[in-house]
């Protein structure tokens, strides 16, 4: 049985189709990779997932429920997490207290930034650290760590509320090769082992190839093809659709050095 069921999902601005009549279905544990040439309605279909664009037709029906065109909070509530970067007034704050912040607003309490989470759920913030592998650096202020470790804390603080769905969007971008393959394999079991959904869009071949269990292409706001990684990589419909644009196996972006600012 699906955990999302996408069906005529369709949304314009002004004259451009942005998302045109889109079909998909997500299951429980699941990692769907959303790809697609620049402008293919990728962003526009995440967004409308997520509650922060209202799609004009279609149905998005999370265990049974059609949440399209609910709020970003109450989509939130209803079990879809968003990856989010830790904003800057948090970064002076440690570790742990990122997560017990991300644990408290899950728990619906209001939490004040200048007076941070306290005893809140210490062992539940650290077991959630643990799971990314950023347990030792609890203490540690967000503001000293490596890129690619915020990018777990990031991770650590959308488990807080328990989604049933996450959405990433481009969790990996500037983040190094090695660093950026060891995120998606971390989200992969994770997924696994909680019976998560997990849908993100990527740029990074390697991440998608290797880590999602199925890939979606979008081109100008339509499915060109759907299928498990190798299927897709030897589409000749999605080469051809990635011709010009290069993207497609192409070598990544430059990736920020360790620690660099997101
Ligand atoms: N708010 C907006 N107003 C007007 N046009 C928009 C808006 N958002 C997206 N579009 C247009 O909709 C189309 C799809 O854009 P979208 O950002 O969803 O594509 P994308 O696949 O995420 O692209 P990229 O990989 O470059 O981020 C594009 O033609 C874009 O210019």
């Amino acid at each position: 049985m699906s955990l999302l069921q996408v069906t005529g999902l369709s949304k314009s601005f002004g004259g451009v189709r942005a998302v045109d009549g889109v079909d998909f279905s997500l299951a429980p544990g699941e990692l769907l990779a959303l790809i697609g040439p620049n402008g293919a309605g990728k962003t526009t279909t995440f967004n409308m997932v997520g509650g922060q664009l209202v799609p004009d037709a279609g149905a998005i029906v999370l265990d049974g429920h059609d949440i399209a065109g609910l709020p970003p909070r109450a989509i939130w509530r209803r079990g879809v997490g968003r990856t989010f970067q830790i904003a800057e007034t948090f970064a002076s704050l440690t570790v742990l207290q990122n997560v017990q912040l991300a644990l408290l607003s899950a728990d619906g309490r209001i939490f004040r930034v200048w007076r941070p989470a306290g005893t809140h759920r210490v062992q539940d913030a650290l077991a959630l650290l643990e799971r990314v592998g950023m347990g030792a650096q609890a203490a540690r202020p967000c503001s000293e760590l490596a890129y690619g470790d915020i990018k777990r804390v990031e991770l650590a603080m959308a488990l807080a509320h328990a989604p049933r769905l996450l959405l990433m969007d481009e969790p990996t971008a500037g983040m190094a090769p090695a660093e950026r393959l060891a995120l998606m394999a971390l989200t992969r079991e994770l997924a696994h082992e909680r019976r998560m959904g997990v849908l993100f869009t990527e740029h990074s071949m390697d991440v998608v190839f290797q880590h999602a269990d199925r890939v979606l292409v979008l081109v100008r706001g339509r499915i060109l093809a759907e299928g498990p990684p190798a299927a897709i990589q030897g589409n000749a419909q999605v080469q051809a659709a990635y011709l010009g644009t290069g993207r497609i196996g192409a070598a990544p972006p430059a990736a920020a050095a360790p620690g660099a600012a997101p």
